[in-house]
């Protein structure tokens, strides 16, 4: 008889801890299994496994109740294996996160233990040779003698017809046999297989990281410098060596480049992970990892977690990003993965960006990480000059367009000379609310504590922050006018200006409204590409990595939207998104120009990215960062305290501050606080932040606090901490 834990998703509650059950026979660690949980039948996780000489009877009077059986046993082989096991577990502990989300997290959404696994295989028929003999026509013959050397073939693939296979099938002489394809993404790509010669500056990177093996490299590299041919160097060495490499890349927006450019260079050996692929595609390319087949895999965050054996590099590029931070549970950051993978596999690690994190550049700074620099463009091309408008300015010369004068003369100078333009605007949408003309009101999302965002295409408000959609609406709910105007503006209304304002406009507009549809990207940027429009008008998706050599003119419509949020981080956003922008003009054989509008345009944020000065911005930032205690100067942990029950969260808050008044010491406790969102789908939410140097006692109040909450509440109150936060709403 066997003991058997196994690690179950509680309906309900967050629980974290394992439920045993009897098995006649042995089980692997890590593979699923269906139990029975009070009355459901639900998927558990194997954990542990304990032979034991007892009978049930003997064993259910030693532990005082009945013991079930595992019901039936899923996976003949773990998901995954040793290492990601361990590693989910060390995950649950950094981020304190139930050992079953980190699971899941690691796992692509048709594997995970909550689903019934139900994309299937996709199968093809598949003609097999059996054995000589004498087919009775000369095309029957010929047909075999095919077989006997190509055996199996698709029958698509074989250059003779259906009907002469169907007889030689009768004959007995071949037969037919079902076999496993892949759905690949991306297939499309015609592999070219030749590197381009890295110039010297590139090969001195590439000499310097290969020497220090097991190293983390920082390298900073100015917009347009050739990072992407250092990383394909480097993976090409790697591979040479026989090991893997796994090639990380922020979210959607930059993966089709990167994916292509990989696809290109190594073929087959590629295979890619991110959110936009079909189930099937995504559990193709899961297993074609999973069974060594691929030595290379590119894609989003998660791809972390990808079951590569024998890493030898991991690579983050445009390290920077946020999207690099998981804001669900289990809330990882992605660089603290790959270090542990790397780690593990004795693997390098490199992170590269043209704007680095304050926190690794501080680390790189302090000889933590090797700093490696790229300071000039490819073939010495100029990065492009940037001028700044003062949009105070504008209004007081009465134009009161979303344009300013220069922002006009440049988009229709650049169109004339049959050059392309990239707007950005960070902000999707037509407008920003619909408020009512005669008492003022504002449409407001009922579930969450934010203004409806108008879409005009479809007619329809919608909240940014839940799901909820809801029709325009026929008259006001405060007073019952029927007049409403639209204030503040979106991609969706700039782009209807543009086609009005200039003349021969063809505008592609990118961002998460226009690329839903499965490689709308690809799509939307092959046009852009082929110039058949001559603006592209995005959000933040189009300020990085976009590589357009005929784009000579790059305008940002508001800088101040990144500026005035509530976060330490809001002037290194807005520092790092205008450099990238800046950096999509002139990058071919014309020179390049940036226009920035904004309300702040004396702000260090704005005037030394219109420089290109990252040092000049690092210094700066870190004397605000030290002066108000902020990361890299201090650990951070955000906790976000939800509830449903108003009363209920001031109660807790207060109990859990003092809890952690008594037990840390040498830490700042700051709140609790209304989050910057205080209501969201229908939970009130407060925050206390803590700010420490040292924290092991904050570590261990914190758990102790976790576990206390997201046991005993039973839902009322939850509590999430997240340590090293990104975002404050
Ligand atoms: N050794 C080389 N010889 C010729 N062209 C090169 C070389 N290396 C890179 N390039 C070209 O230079 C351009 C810029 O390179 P790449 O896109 O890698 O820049 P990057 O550093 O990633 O910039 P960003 O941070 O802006 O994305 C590309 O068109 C690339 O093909
Ligand atoms: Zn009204
Ligand atoms: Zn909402």
């Amino acid at each position: 008889m066997y003991i058997v834990s196994v690690l179950v998703e509680h309906p309900v509650q967050s629980l974290d801890m394992t439920f045993d059950y009897l098995s006649h026979e042995s089980l692997l660690k890590g593979v699923r299994v269906f139990v029975r949980f009070g009355y459901q039948k639900i998927i558990g996780y194997v954990e542990d496994v304990k032979e034991t000489a007892l009978s049930k009877t003997e064993l259910e009077q030693q532990a005082g109740f009945h013991y079930q059986y595992i019901q039936e046993v899923i996976d003949q082989e773990p998901l995954l294996n040793e290492e990601l096991q361990q590693l989910a577990l060390q995950l649950s502990k950094l981020t304190l996160s139930p050992r079953i989300a980190c699971l899941q997290a690691m796992l692509p959404s048709q594997l995970k233990p909550s689903t019934n696994h139900s994309v299937g295989l996709k199968l093809q028929t598949v003609a097999c040779f059996l054995q000589e003999g004498k087919a009775k026509t000369k095309k029957q013959q010929e047909c075999l003698d095919y077989l006997k050397t190509h055996s199996p073939t698709p029958i698509k693939d074989i250059p003779y017809s259906k009907n002469i296979l169907d007889q030689l099938v009768k004959q007995g002489l071949i037969e037919y046999q079902k076999q496993e394809v892949y759905r690949k993404p991306l297939d499309f790509f015609q592999t070219t297989n030749q590197d381009i010669i890295l110039t010297n500056d590139q090969q001195k990177v590439v000499d310097g990281i290969i020497a220090h093996p097991k190293r983390v490299a920082l390298l900073h590299g100015v917009t347009g410098s050739g990072k992407t041919e250092v990383y394909l160097a480097l993976a090409r060495y790697f591979l040479n060596k026989q090991k893997s490499v796994m090639m990380l890349v922020p979210e959607i927006s930059l993966t089709p480049m990167m994916v292509k450019v990989f696809k290109e260079r190594f073929g087959e050996q590629v295979a890619i992970l991110h959110s936009r692929l079909s189930q099937g595609e995504k559990y193709d390319e899961y297993r074609r990892i999973k069974r060594q087949e691929v030595k290379i895999v590119v894609g989003a965050r998660s791809a972390v977690f990808a079951p590569l054996e024998n890493i030898g590099l991991i690579i983050l590029d445009e390290e920077h990003d946020a999207s690099y931070k998981q804001e669900s549970k289990p809330r990882y950051l992605t660089s603290q993965i790959a270090k542990i993978r790397a780690q593990t596999h004795q693997a390098t690690v490199v992170l590269g960006s043209a704007t680095p994190s304050l926190e690794s550049y501080s680390r790189a700074l302090k000889g933590v990480y090797d700093l490696y620099e790229l300071k000039n463009r490819i073939n010495q091309m100029p990065l492009p000059t940037v001028e700044i408008v003062d949009m105070v300015n504008e209004t007081r010369q009465r134009n009161y367009s979303l344009f300013s004068r220069r922002m006009k003369e440049q988009i229709q100078a650049t169109i004339d000379r049959h050059e392309q333009v990239i707007l950005l605007l960070n902000k999707r949408g037509y407008a920003t609310y619909l408020q009512c003309q005669d008492c003022g009101e504002v449409v407001k999302c009922p579930h969450c504590d934010v203004t409806l965002t108008y879409h005009k295409d479809e007619h329809q408000l919608k909240c940014h922050y839940c799901e909820y959609v809801q029709s325009y609406p026929q008259s006001c709910a405060h007073c019952g006018s029927t007049h409403f105007k639209t204030v503040g503006y979106g991609t969706q209304k700039i782009e209807e200006e543009l086609e009005k304002t200039f003349l021969n406009a063809k505008v592609i507009r990118y961002d998460v409204d226009t690329t839903k549809n499965k490689n709308s990207h690809f799509q939307l940027l092959e046009q852009f590409k082929k110039q058949k429009a001559n603006i592209l008008l995005g959000t933040q998706m189009i300020a990085k990595g976009l590589d357009f050599e005929n784009v000579t003119f790059v305008g940002v419509l508001n800088a101040d939207l990144s500026l005035n949020v509530p976060d330490f981080r809001a002037s290194e956003r807005t520092f790092q998104l205008l450099c990238q922008v800046a950096g999509r003009s002139g990058r071919g054989s014309k020179a390049g120009t940036v226009l920035i509008q904004t309300y702040n345009p004396e702000h260090y944020a704005i005037t030394c990215a219109s420089h290109h000065d990252y040092q000049a911005f690092y210094q700066q930032e870190m004397l605000y960062r030290q002066k108000a205690l902020y990361p890299p100067y201090c650990h951070m942990v955000s906790i976000l305290i939800q509830s449903k029950h108003e009363d209920i969260l001031q109660i807790a808050c207060q109990d859990i501050k003092n809890y952690l008044l008594a037990h840390t010491h040498q830490c700042k406790i700051l709140g609790p606080a209304h989050s910057v969102i205080y209501k969201m789908q229908d939970l009130y939410r407060q925050r206390i932040l803590i700010k420490f140097v040292q924290g092991k006692d904050v570590y261990e109040a914190l758990k102790t606090m976790n576990d206390f909450y997201n046991k005993k509440q039973k839902g009322k109150v939850t509590v999430i901490c997240d340590f090293n936060p990104y975002s404050q709403i």
